[in-house]
């Protein structure tokens, strides 16, 4: 099984002054799962995969593709599918001939370009130049030459950037199924809620730095606080009931006889009002913003760099 491996990779470009976009970062992108790669813009998330594939040098560590560095590979686009750069494809080419061209040129069958058009659903737009596609079609014809190869290592840069809800709906899927395929699917994204929608693992950076590296159900379970909605006849008692056991109980936005309760669970609160008789209308969980918890991980971290930029890289943060 084929894993991305990133040990103590540093790149710093040199112009008049020294940018630091990848920091010390360690990490392996695990087979048989989705990993979502996170960090706010200008976290170096497009500069460590630029180091995977071998379009940029470290400045020192290494980054491999089942133990070898990418530009040893004897067939590349058989063992890593990347999109990058939605708008790299030639505007002149039909998304049939980019898609020909590339299988020509790689050596990888002719019957690959019409499988990856149907995966991607570029069927019946596959004889348009490209320059009158959409955003996201660009981004789908992307997604369709990464498969080309039939990879078992696939990297994409914010591969949902530009596609309807249709089209989100769709990736998430096929995210998903070439996971269980037993791939390795590293995918770069912004947007936290979009990717623990179906990342099963995290990757987070912050300023070149590693912030975390853990499971996305452990992320939520740390991150997010547990609130529920009660809806009660008998509000005074319920508030004296929840007070006593130290949880925190506020009128929920609304206003309409709602209350919010933090600190507990559903289940904790509906025992406790049952054991007082308290009558209970309403009762429902609810997590607090995933992307509030995850925005709080990368501003932390970034005051911290701040503060100690002159001590040694931070080491992940716990969760
Ligand atoms: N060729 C380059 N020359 C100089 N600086 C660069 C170069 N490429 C990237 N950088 C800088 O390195 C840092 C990391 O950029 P990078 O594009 O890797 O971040 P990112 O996490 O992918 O961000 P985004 O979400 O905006 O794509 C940024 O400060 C960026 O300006």
């Amino acid at each position: 099984m084929t894993s991305i491996d990133v040990r103590n990779l540093t790149k710093e470009y040199r112009g008049r002054q020294v940018t630091r976009a990848v920091d010390g970062l360690t990490f392996r992108v695990e087979p048989g799962r989705v990993t979502g790669f996170l960090g706010p813009n200008g976290a170096g998330k497009s500069t460590t995969m630029r180091l995977v594939l071998g379009l940029d040098r470290p400045t020192s560590g290494t980054a491999t593709v089942g133990g070898r560095p990418y530009v040893t590979l004897a067939e590349p686009l058989r063992a890593v599918g990347a999109l990058l750069d939605a708008q790299a494809a030639h505007p002149s080419r039909t998304g049939r001939n980019h898609l020909r061209l590339l299988a020509a040129s790689n050596g990888l069958p002719e019957r690959r370009v019409a499988e990856v058009l149907d995966e991607t659903g570029l069927a019946d737009a596959a004889g348009r130049r490209i320059r009158t596609y959409s955003l996201g079609m660009r981004q789908r014809l992307g997604i369709a030459a990464a498969l080309l190869g039939d990879p078992g290592v696939l990297m994409l840069d914010e591969p949902a950037n530009g596609l309807d809800p249709e089209g989100i709906v769709w990736i998430r899927g096929l995210l998903r199924r070439l996971a269980a395929e037993g791939r390795t699917v590293l995918v770069s994204s912004h947007l936290m809620n979009e990717t623990s929608a179906f990342a099963d693992h995290l990757v987070v950076l912050g300023r070149g730095r590693l912030l975390a590296d853990v499971p996305t159900r452990d992320f939520i379970d740390a991150h997010s606080q547990d609130r529920v909605r009660v809806r009660t006849g008998d509000p005074v008692r319920l508030r004296a009931v929840l007070r006593a056991k130290g949880w925190t109980v506020g009128e929920a936005p609304d206003g309409d006889g709602r209350w919010v309760v933090e600190g507990a669970s559903a289940e904790e609160i509906g025992a406790a009002t049952a054991r007082e008789g308290i009558p209970v209308f309403e009762l429902a969980g609810e997590r607090a913003s995933l992307e509030q918890a995850y925005l709080a991980l990368t501003a932390e971290a970034a005051q911290f760099t701040t503060r100690t930029a002159a001590s040694p890289a931070a080491s992940p943060q716990e969760v």
